[in-house]
């Protein structure tokens, strides 16, 4: 539901929103920030509030006025160097310390928006930054630390490469009775704080370069017989006395292990929300280029922008409306997860805190996935949907693209993630079958208390004008979820009577089963979310109808990807239930496009963050890209190699064999 603060400042005194975000500067973008049809203003304080408007404005001037986070135009800098400058930037922004211990208690949504709007500057410095506080590796045996083999060192392991001298380590405890106590996390020192040269038995280096975060320097770990003391463990789950004896509230190895992991939803529900940043990012860039960059027309001498073609609309407008729909969902989690923290700070063992923490598990192990998959996609449409001008390093889809990358794999990879969502809602089926009352803390599955007359309902609209609200596209998920748990239930069964173990039996049953689940799950909810937020009758009459175009547009065009499965299922028959939805998808993306200048308005970072000549909110895209072309301090040089070329002219065929 809409935050009650945002709405009273939203529907408040104009003039006091108005000073908060400062106008555009006037130029091409104007024709169609003239056109849209509501104050992107009033939006952006609807859906952020003025405190985090003002959080997010003291960032930014701080890195654009400081001379370290200056932009280098043209100018290509070695791995070593960006390294170093973001290990320099990443020292700056402890000393910048932009939120006191209070301001985070008060509000512990203020650190999400400050990771994020450090990450719109750069993610190297970013994840750095953040990995010191939450440092994430391997694997070690009790006090005394070995690495068996090369297979089992330890690689990736972020800021490892270079500089960290401690990392966090998670590690399989056996106590000195022999006994297996589950998985615990470790402090492990591995290179010394004055030198930085490696501990005894510690072998740590750099793993080389990626495709993209660059600045981040990732590492590899070995360890030989390595001590560290006894208060080293980090005792989350349990703690080992001075005897040697192991101690736990958790009794439960199981349980202890998913203790043990409660930190990885953390991180996982980061990585959502920087997914959606990047989607930010590049449609930020691809939507201001498409209002300005005209091409062709009806006539010879009429020339229109792109975003005026269809295509460039059913390319874009999704993804914008994704954008949207995903940015309340990363809110809604990260509260979520807040009230997960809350009740471990607060030592809760109550049924319904390990309840909470099945479900933010298993709603972040698909929503990281949903969100990286589709910024992956976005980056490189938006990519060609700025023709070549989007291939030029300068404006910054490549760098969003490939900084967005690893997002599919670290804290788990996608596809491996989508099997632990597809595992709990499996695990629901037997109070379905058993007909016993069920429900879950955050509500996502109580979808399926109605499991059996929903597995009963039809696509009922019956023009294109009826699919116009979420609410079509909703219902469909809702027996969508029910119509694949059921399909994946059935074959699990069939694979296990036909003789195959458990493990074959649901690896049997991934593609086109459980991982379809999770992905129609994991939409349904934020589809569920947004859908009640745009309808919720508080939000200002000026803003409701664009919202509910996002949310109708977000989802449909999700949903239209499980077409077939609707159909297959008997959802759906006949042609028109395809074309209707065909036809609401594109009826949508033109009511939208004249608003989706104004829509990126409401999100896109200021120029100096953002760092992308076509992107410029002044729209003016030649001059900017001359602008930026002209800086390169080798732009108008002859090459180095020039002589080669005019004096030590080739003789053709001098090598060729004389035999
Ligand atoms: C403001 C804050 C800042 C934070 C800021 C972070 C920084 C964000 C920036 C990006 C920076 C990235 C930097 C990269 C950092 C890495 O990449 S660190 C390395 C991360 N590594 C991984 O994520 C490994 C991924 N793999 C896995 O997690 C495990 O393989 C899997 C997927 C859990 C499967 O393991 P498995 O042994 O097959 O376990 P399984 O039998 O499925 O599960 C056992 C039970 O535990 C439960 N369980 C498993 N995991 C969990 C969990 N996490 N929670 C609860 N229960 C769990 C299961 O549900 C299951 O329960 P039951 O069904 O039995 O009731
Ligand atoms: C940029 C970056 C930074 C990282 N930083 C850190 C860090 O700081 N600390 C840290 O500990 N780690 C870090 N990692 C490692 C990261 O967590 C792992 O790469 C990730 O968890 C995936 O594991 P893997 O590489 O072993 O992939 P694998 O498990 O080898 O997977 C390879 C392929 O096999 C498939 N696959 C594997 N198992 C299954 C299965 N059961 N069913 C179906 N398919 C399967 C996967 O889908 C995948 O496509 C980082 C990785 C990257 C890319």
């Amino acid at each position: 539901m809409a935050s009650t603060q945002n709405l009273k400042e939203a529907t408040g005194n104009h003039s006091s929103w108005e000073s908060l975000l400062p106008d555009f500067p006037k130029g091409p973008l104007c024709k169609y920030r003239k056109k849209a049809s509501f104050n992107w203003k009033e939006m952006a304080v609807l859906l952020d509030g003025k405190d985090i408007i003002q959080l997010k404005n003291r960032i930014f001037s701080a890195l654009e006025s400081d001379p370290l986070f200056v932009h280098h135009p043209g100018e290509e800098l070695s791995r070593e160097k960006y390294q170093e400058l973001t290990f320099l930037r990443c020292k700056r922004l402890f000393e910048y310390d932009f939120l006191t211990q209070q301001e985070i208690i008060e509000n512990p949504l203020k650190i999400f928006h400050m990771v994020l709007c450090i990450g719109m500057y750069d993610w190297s410095p970013c994840i750095q930054y953040l990995l010191h506080f939450l440092n994430c590796a391997s694997y070690l045996l009790e006090f005394i630390i070995n690495t068996p083999d090369f297979e089992a060192a330890k690689f990736w392991i972020g800021n490892m490469g270079k500089h960290a001298t401690h990392a966090v380590v998670y590690a399989q405890l056996y106590t000195p009775d022999g006994q297996y106590q589950g998985l615990h996390s470790f402090l492990v020192q591995i290179r010394d704080i004055k030198t930085l040269l490696p501990i005894p038995g510690v072998v740590v280096g750099d793993i080389g370069k990626k495709i993209g975060q660059n600045g981040l320097d990732n590492g590899f770990a070995m360890f030989h017989n390595v001590r560290i003391p006894k208060e080293n463990i980090l005792n989350i789950a349990g703690d080992v006395t001075a005897e040697g004896k192991y101690s736990s509230s958790v009794k439960d190895v199981k349980e202890r292990f998913s203790a043990a992991l409660g930190s990885l939803s953390s991180g996982r529900t980061v990585i959502t929300a920087v997914s959606m940043t990047n989607l930010k990012l590049a449609l930020s860039i691809a939507i201001r280029f498409s209002a300005v960059r005209c091409q062709f027309g009806p006539t010879d001498d009429e020339e229109i922008p792109v975003l005026e073609y269809q295509t460039q609309q059913w390319r874009l407008l999704p993804y914008l409306a994704a954008t949207y729909a995903l940015d309340y969902f990363c809110k809604s989690l990260f509260e979520n997860l807040t009230e997960f923290y809350l009740g471990l700070l607060t030592k809760q063992r109550s049924q319904r805190q390990a309840d909470i923490g099945r479900e933010i598990h298993a709603l972040c192990a698909a929503s990281k996935p949903l969100t990286s998959w589709t910024a992956q996609q976005a980056a490189q449409e938006c990519r060609e949907a700025c023709g070549g001008h989007g291939y030029l390093a300068m404006n910054r889809l490549g760098e969003i693209r490939n900084d967005n990358d690893p997002n599919c794999t670290y804290e788990g990879d996608n596809n491996v993630l989508l099997q632990q969502t597809s595992n709990y809602l499996m695990s629901w089926m037997h109070c379905i079958r058993d007909k016993v009352p069920f429900e879950s803390p955050f509500g996502t599955i109580n979808v399926l208390q109605d499991y059996h007359h929903i597995l009963d309902w039809k696509f009922t609209a019956m023009s294109v004008e009826d699919c116009m609200d979420s609410s079509v596209p909703l219902a469909a998920y809702k027996w969508l979820v029910c119509y694949l748990l059921r399909e994946s239930d059935l074959k699990l069964s069939k694979e296990k009577q036909s003789g195959r173990s458990d493990f074959e039996a649901k690896n049997n049953c991934q593609v086109y089963y459980c991982r379809s689940l999770a992905i129609a799950f994991i939409e349904q909810t934020v589809l569920q979310r947004y859908h009640d937020y745009t309808h919720d009758p508080d939000i200002p009459s000026t803003l409701q109808p664009v919202l509910k175009n996002l949310s109708a547009l977000y989802g449909l065009w999700s949903l239209s990807k499980h077409l077939a499965v609707l159909y297959q299922g008997g959802y759906a028959s006949g042609e028109q239930a395809g074309r209707f939805i065909q036809n609401a998808i594109l009826e949508l993306c033109y009511r939208l496009k004249d608003d989706a200048v104004a829509l990126v308005d409401v999100f896109a970072p200021p120029d100096f963050i953002l760092n992308s000549p076509i992107g410029k909110a002044n729209g003016e895209l030649y001059k900017n890209i001359w602008g930026e072309v002209l800086q390169g301090s080798k732009t108008l040089n002859r090459p180095s190699w020039w002589t080669e070329f005019c004096i030590n002219r080739p003789v053709a065929g001098r090598l060729k064999s004389k035999l």
